[in-house]
């Protein structure tokens, strides 16, 4: 069984690696959707994988990092593309979590979905 735990941050962002004149490239922020998504057993007592509250709290201290902030500027961010915020979030939940996939959304139309390899 796969669950999933959405959390949402506001941030501002710059890409400094698009090809001049790209409008990525000049500041402007989002309102990121990032979801959480982990795989196990469905316990027959408890009847979850796990508790959405332990997913949160595992997430937490990265909300902390990122909201209201200036992605830039947080360590390993300096080039903040939702694939590069995807793996950001990954590595740091992956030894917490049995994670299976983590999604960015920044805008309504555009995000990614990371599964670990790449
Ligand atoms: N592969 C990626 N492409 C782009 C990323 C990214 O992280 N990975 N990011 C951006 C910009 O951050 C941009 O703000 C969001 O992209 P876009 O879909 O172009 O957003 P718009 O709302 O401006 O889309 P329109 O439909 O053109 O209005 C760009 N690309
Ligand atoms: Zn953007």
């Amino acid at each position: 069984m796969e669950i999933y735990r959405e959390f949402t941050f506001e941030a501002a962002h710059r890409l400094p690696q698009v090809p001049e004149g790209h409008k990525c490239a000049r500041l402007h922020g989002h309102s990121y959707r990032v979801q959480v998504h982990v795989v196990g057993a469905v316990y027959p007592t408890s009847g979850w994988v796990m508790d959405f509250g332990d997913i949160k709290k595992a997430f937490q201290p990265l909300h902390d990092q990122l909201d209201h902030y200036y992605l830039n500027e947080v360590p390993g961010l300096e080039n903040p593309t939702s694939e590069n915020l995807a793996r950001w979030v990954w590595q740091r939940l992956i030894d917490q979590l049995p994670l299976s996939a983590i999604t960015v959304r920044e805008t309504c139309t555009s995000g990614c979905v990371y599964r670990g390899q790449g």
